[in-house]
């Protein structure tokens, strides 16, 4: 099978950098990414490669290298689908909102869409790519969709599940653990092995059936959460002990059968892929009746919620069993450093447990906007807009935003939050100063000389 142009449907996190690094290492093919939004695709097509909707270090100078060479951004979905000889689906998957599943199950609206906009245009023979994180056996319908309503032309369908982490997406796409891809037909699948091959070892190209591929990818996701809520479990242990999480987790992580990797304690794991791929892993068991599985799977997403409260809890009390009317300034809103991405975000629900007893928060981000953030808590939809504006505040400056606050929360482990004067932080604030580390960045004895009281995870 010959492959000249691929199509990407879903200009998102997945599909614009996963194809800016295909583009960049494909130069004889050419790649159209398309999207139903328009703004997104002229973020994607501005002049200025500083606002691109997606921050990602690295991303800008591919873009550029590419764009508009062998790299396109369009919204004519159908003209990109008609010269395609391979399609990558990428549009989101959410959590079900409505209906049956509601709250566990993946909404696969999107990618339904997907399947009969292929089926309604193609008029020659296509590969079909899943590249979104779906439910195992999801192929199977996407094949029924495209038979049953296409062109009686073929259609190939392939897994091929992405395992890039925000913040490091460029540098996980150029040097992947492996690449993964599950599929039926050979041709097809060397087709697509063929495309990263151009850039990946081929001992690093995995290749399975279907349902192994697809069933891989939420279980990824759930062992990497699991381990993030064992050291979270633990973290709290170690808070009544007097043991120290950060030195029970080198410990442990010396263990070369455990490894060393995602051990790091937190305010908890945010992120829009983990909760709502182990919610869907726990909703599949379920739907097989396999109960003791899913709550196997769900203590994950409990942990979780659990150290989120925790957290709030803790402040609260610290500061006298009340933050009403205190000005408590949050460093960090994304869910991880190096993006500006908030989805799910530990941040939002530390925030929103901080505002029901009435606190007035001070947030800085490197990346996350005002508009973000005011609209990432009237989605909670917990208070009215007007409330929310009224009660926390966006600054530009972290000195500004922690000027007379009673305690300081950090959300987010930014590298920059450690180089700050923090002598001239705490000379600004109330006294006594409070820090609530969320991520365990800053240097406990140094806080503690300039005079902060000082709090951490597990510690
Ligand atoms: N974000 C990550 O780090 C990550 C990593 C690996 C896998 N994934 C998975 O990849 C998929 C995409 O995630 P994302 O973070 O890129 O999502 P996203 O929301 O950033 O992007 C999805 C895009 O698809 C577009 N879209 C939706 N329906 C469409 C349609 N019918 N036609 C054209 N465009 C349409 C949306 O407008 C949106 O821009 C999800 O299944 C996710 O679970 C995400
Ligand atoms: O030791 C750790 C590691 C991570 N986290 C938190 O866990 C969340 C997720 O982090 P990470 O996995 O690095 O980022 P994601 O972009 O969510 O990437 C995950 O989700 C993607 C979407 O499916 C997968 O492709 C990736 O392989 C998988 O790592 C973040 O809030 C982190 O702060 C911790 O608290 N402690």
């Amino acid at each position: 099978m010959i492959v000249k142009n691929i199509c990407c449907i879903g200009a998102g996190y997945v599909g614009g950098p996963t194809m800016a690094v295909i583009a960049k290492n494909n130069p004889h093919l050419k790649i159209t990414i398309v999207d139903i939004n328009q703004a997104r695709i002229d973020a994607w097509n501005d002049a200025d490669v500083s606002k691109l909707p997606i921050y990602e270090p690295g991303l800008a100078e591919i873009v550029q290298e590419t764009r508009g060479k062998n790299l396109f951004f369009s919204t004519d979905i159908d003209a990109a689908i008609d010269e395609s000889e391979m399609i990558f689906i990428s549009v989101n998957t959410p959590t079900k909102t409505y209906g049956k599943g509601k709250g566990m199950a993946a909404d696969l609206k999107y990618i339904e869409l997907c399947a009969r906009n292929i089926a309604a245009v193609a008029k020659t023979d296509k590969i079909v790519v899943e590249k979104s994180t779906l439910p195992v056996r999801t192929a199977e319908a996407i094949k029924s969709i495209l038979h049953n309503t296409g062109n009686e032309i073929n259609f190939h369908i392939l897994s091929n599940p992405e395992f890039l982490a925000e913040g490091t997406a460029v540098q996980d796409l150029l040097n992947p653990d492996r690449v993964l891809i599950g599929g039926e037909s050979e041709a097809a699948i060397e087709a697509l092995a063929k495309v990263y091959n151009s850039w990946v070892p081929e001992e690093k190209i995995l290749r399975t059936n279907l349902w192994s591929s697809e069933l891989s990818k939420l279980t990824a996701n759930a062992f990497l959460a699991q381990r993030v809520s064992s050291i979270n479990a633990i973290s709290e242990i170690c808070e009544l002990t007097g043991a120290n999480v950060n030195e029970v987790a080198k410990a442990i992580g010396m263990d070369s059968r455990i490894g060393s990797k995602f051990l790091q304690a937190s305010i908890g794991f945010g992120g829009s892929c983990f909760q709502k791929d182990i919610l869907n892993l726990v909703y599949i068991a379920r739907s097989y009746n396999l109960n003791e599985v899913a709550d196997y799977w769900e203590q994950v997403i409990i942990m979780n919620d659990h150290q989120k409260r925790r957290f709030s809890d803790r402040l609260i009390k610290t500061l006298y069993n009340t933050v009403s009317g205190k000005k408590i300034g949050m460093l960090g809103w994304a869910f991880k450093k190096d993006t500006n991405d908030t989805r799910e975000s530990a941040a939002i629900y530390v925030a929103d447990h901080l505002l029901n007893e009435q606190a007035n928060l001070s947030v800085y981000d490197p990346k996350v906007s005002s508009f973000k953030i005011q609209s990432d808590l009237n989605y909670l939809n917990t208070r009215s807009e007007e409330e929310n504006e009224a009660s926390v505040k966006t600054e530009s400056s972290p000195y500004e935003a922690l000027k007379a606050a009673h305690a300081v929360a950090i959300m987010t482990e930014w590298d920059e939050f450690k180089t700050y004067d923090w002598e001239k932080i705490y000379s600004h604030m109330k006294k006594p100063a409070f820090i609530f580390d969320g991520r365990n960045i800053l240097d406990k004895a140094a806080m503690q000389k300039i005079g902060f009281e000082y709090y951490s995870i597990g510690q």
